[in-house]
C-alpha cells in the first residue's frame, strides 16, 4: 500500500502515540556506550537500539546527515537505519536533516539522494539561494520540505533578523518573516513546506506562526540547548501535525551504561509528557 504524504504520516503519528516529541539521531562516536564504540556498525546499533525503544512514544525521528557521513561507511549505516525504521515504526515518519541549499541542478541530485537513496519522508533546507532552488524538490509533492527559518543558534541573529527594505513586504519585515510568509505562500505549491524554528527564540516561534498558520513547524532547541518545552507548544501548537518538537542529546545520551536504550525511552516519555501537558486539549 502506498505511503500517505508526509503531513498524514505526522498527524497519524502524533494522534497514535500522543506525541510531539521528535528524536533527534546524532550518534557521536566518542558519546557511544563503551560496549558499542569498537564495533563495525556502532552508530547504526546505537540508533537502531533508540529508535526500538522509543518509537511508540514519538511522532518522527530526526537523523542528522553529518553525523553518519562524517565516517567512512556511516553512509552505508544510514540507509539501513532508514530501513529498521520503516521496518520496525512504519508509522514514524524520518525527518533527513540536511540542511540542503544548491542550485537547481545540484538540488535535483540532493532530492534524489534524501528520497529515494534513503527513502526519507521530509528534509530540511536552506531557503538561502532562492525559490530555484527549492523547486527541485517540489517533484516529490508526497514528501515533507522544512526550510530553515529562524535557527536556535545565537548566530542566527546574524543573517535572520536583518530589516528588509524592499517593495516585496512590508517595511521592515525582517529576513526570518519573510522566509515564513514564502513558505506560506507561493514557495508552497503542494502544501509539503514547513519551517524550522528553534525553541530558544519563543517570541520568533510566536511570530512565525502567525505568519504561517498552518504550516508544520520543526522545533529543534529543547533539551541541551536549553528552550522550554512548555513554552514551544504555547507558541507553536494549532492542531495535529502542526508542531515537531525535537530534541537529540537529551535523549540518546540519558544514559551511558548498558541500559542507555531503556534511559533514552525515559527521556523520552518525560519530554512526551511534559510537552502533552502544555497543549490546551489532549492530542
Ligand atoms: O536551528 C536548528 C536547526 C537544526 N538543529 C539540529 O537539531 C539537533 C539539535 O540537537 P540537540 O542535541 O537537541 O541540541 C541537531 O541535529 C542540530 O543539527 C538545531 O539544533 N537548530
Amino acid at each position: 500500500m502506498a505511503r500517505p504524504d508526509f503531513r498524514h504520516q505526522l498527524e497519524q503519528a502524533q494522534r497514535q502515540n500522543r506525541s510531539l516529541l521528535c528524536v533527534g539521531l546524532d550518534p557521536e562516536p566518542s558519546r557511544l556506550p563503551e560496549a558499542l564504540r569498537d564495533q563495525p556498525d556502532a552508530l547504526f546499533a546505537f540508533c537502531a537500539a533508540i529508535v526500538d525503544a522509543t518509537a511508540d512514544r514519538v511522532c518522527a525521528f530526526k537523523p542528522q546527515i553529518a553525523y553518519f557521513a562524517a565516517h567512512s561507511g556511516g553512509e552505508a549505516q544510514l540507509e539501513r537505519l532508514l530501513a529498521h525504521i520503516r521496518a520496525v515504526a512504519p508509522q514514524v515518519p524520518v525527518i533527513l536533516d540536511a540542511k540542503r541549499g544548491d542550485i537547481g541542478s545540484t538540488a535535483a541530485q540532493y532530492a534524489r539522494e534524501a528520497f529515494e537513496r534513503y527513502g526519507a519522508d521530509a528534509l530540511t533546507l536552506s531557503p538561502y539561494m532562492g525559490s530555484d532552488s527549492i523547486s527541485p524538490y517540489w517533484d516529490y509533492p508526497q514528501r515533507g520540505l522544512f526550510l530553515l527559518c529562524r535557527t536556535s543558534n545565537p548566530g542566527g541573529d546574524d543573517l535572520q533578523q536583518l530589516p528588509l527594505q524592499d517593495a516585496a513586504g512590508p517595511p521592515g519585515e525582517r529576513l526570518y518573516e519573510r522566509v515564513a510568509r514564502l513558505a506560506a505562500s507561493q514557495w508552497d505549491p503542494h502544501g509539503q513546506t514547513g519551517l524550522v524554528v528553534g525553541a530558544t527564540y519563543p517570541q520568533e516561534l510566536a511570530r512565525v506562526r502567525e505568519l504561517a498558520p498552518g504550516l508544520p513547524l520543526l522545533v529543534p532547541g529543547v533539551g541541551a540547548q536549553g528552550g522550554d518545552a512548555a513554552a514551544v507548544v504555547r507558541a507553536g501548537w494549532a492542531g495535529p501535525g502542526t508542531l515537531v518538537v525535537n530534541a537529540s542529546r537529551a535523549v540518546i545520551y540519558a544514559g551511558s551504561g548498558t541500559d542507555f536504550a531503556q534511559a533514552a525511552r525515559a527521556a523520552a516519555q518525560a519530554l512526551r509528557d511534559e510537552l502533552n501537558a502544555a497543549l490546551a486539549a489532549p492530542l
